[in-house]
C-alpha cells in the first residue's frame, strides 16, 4: 500500500524543475512519501517585460503562493532571493536548507575571466546589483566594459555568448550547478568584486502555517546557520526597503578559527548601476542564536549603510 502523494508546486523553468526535482526526493525520504511535482505558470514565467520594469518583488513567487493557499498543492521550492522579505499570511518557510555556492559567475567567450575581457567587452546581466559592482570594478581596475541588460532563463543567457553578440554573462553559481552547466563558467567571481544577491544559493521550502504534520517533517531538511545568515541578508535587504531587482549585495558568513566558530560576519553593498558610487560596509559579531537577533544583525548594518547614503542610490530602483 503506497501513501498518498505530497503535491509540490513548481516552475516550469529548467531550473525551477531541477530544484523542485532535488527537494522532492529529499522530502520524500524524510517524509517517505512519494512527492508529485504540479506545474504552475506565474506572472514571470508569461511577461516579455525586463524584470525591472516590472519593480514589484516576487513576481515568480505569487502564482506559486496561491497555488498553496487555495490547497492545490501541498508545499512550493523558491529561490529564496526571488522571496519578497516580507512574511506571507498563512504560510511558513519550513525549511532552509543548506546553502550551495553563493557565488556569482561568469561565462564567457574564449574561456575568459573577467580581467582579461577585451576592451570595451559587452557583458549581459538584467540585475542592477550585477551592473553596479561590475561596473564599479572596472571603474577602479582601468577596465572599459558596457553591461547589458538581459533576461531570460540560463539558455537563454548563455545563448548570448555562444552566438557572439554579448563577450559575457554573469549568472550564480547555484542555478547552473542545478541545471548542471556548472563547466561552463570560465570565471568564478570573488565575493569581494560582487556580492550576492541577499539569500542567493539558498532556497526555501514553504507550506502553509496549518500544516503542522508537514512543517515537522519538513523540518529536517533544515540547515540552522543557513537560515540564520539568509534572515540576516534578508533584514538587511528589508531595512534597505530595497526589492529583489534593487542594487543590493549582502552575505553572511561564518569567521573560524581552526576548527572553532568566531563569529558572523556580514557583508552589504548598494549602488548606482554605473557603478560610479558603492556603500560597501562589513561587520562581525556574535553567530545570532535567535531569529529576532539575525533580524537585528542585518537591520543594523543597513541603518549604518543609510548612514552613509544608501537610500539616494536607490531612487532607480523602480523603473
Ligand atoms: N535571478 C533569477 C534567479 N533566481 C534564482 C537563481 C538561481 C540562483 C539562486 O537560487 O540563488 C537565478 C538565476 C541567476 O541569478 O543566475
Amino acid at each position: 500500500m503506497t501513501e498518498k502523494a505530497l503535491r509540490l508546486g513548481t516552475r516550469r523553468s529548467k531550473l525551477a524543475m531541477a530544484q523542485s526535482g532535488q527537494v522532492a526526493d529529499a522530502v520524500s525520504q524524510v517524509t517517505g512519501r512519494p512527492v508529485e511535482l504540479v506545474e504552475i505558470t506565474t506572472f514571470g514565467d508569461t511577461s516579455r517585460e525586463h524584470l525591472a520594469q516590472i519593480g514589484g518583488t516576487g513576481v515568480f513567487v505569487a502564482a506559486l503562493r496561491d497555488a498553496l493557499l487555495r490547497g492545490e498543492v501541498d508545499f512550493a521550492v523558491h529561490s529564496l532571493k526571488d522571496l519578497p522579505t516580507a512574511e506571507h499570511e498563512g504560510l511558513v518557510v519550513a525549511a532552509v536548507p543548506l546553502r550551495e555556492d553563493p557565488r556569482d559567475v561568469v561565462v564567457a567567450r574564449d574561456a575568459r575571466k573577467l580581467t582579461d575581457l577585451p576592451r570595451g567587452a559587452r557583458i549581459g546581466t538584467g540585475a542592477p546589483r550585477r551592473m553596479a559592482q561590475l561596473n564599479a570594478y572596472a571603474r577602479t581596475h582601468g577596465m572599459e566594459i558596457e553591461t547589458v541588460p538581459i533576461r531570460g532563463n540560463v539558455d537563454t543567457r548563455i545563448g548570448y555568448v555562444r552566438s557572439g553578440e554579448l563577450d559575457a554573462v554573469v549568472l550564480a553559481a547555484a542555478g547552473l550547478n542545478r541545471v548542471g552547466r556548472i563547466d561552463e563558467v570560465t570565471d568564478f567571481l570573488s565575493v569581494d568584486t560582487v556580492l550576492p544577491a541577499p539569500g542567493q544559493g539558498a532556497l526555501a521550502i514553504e507550506c502553509t502555517a496549518d500544516n503542522a504534520e508537514l512543517i515537522a517533517a519538513l523540518a529536517e531538511l533544515d540547515d540552522p546557520f543557513t537560515r540564520v545568515a539568509v534572515t540576516a541578508e534578508r533584514s538587511l535587504l528589508a531595512a534597505l526597503e530595497a526589492g529583489c531587482s534593487a542594487p543590493v549585495g549582502a552575505l553572511a558568513d561564518l569567521l573560524t578559527d581552526g576548527q572553532t566558530v568566531k563569529e558572523m560576519r556580514l557583508r552589504g553593498v548598494v549602488g548606482t548601476t554605473d557603478g560610479s558610487t558603492l556603500v560597501q560596509l562589513s561587520t562581525t559579531g556574535p553567530v545570532p542564536e535567535t531569529h529576532e537577533a539575525a533580524l537585528a544583525f542585518g537591520r543594523d548594518i543597513a541603518t549604518e549603510m543609510l548612514a552613509q547614503g544608501a537610500a539616494g542610490l536607490m531612487g532607480e530602483r523602480a523603473h
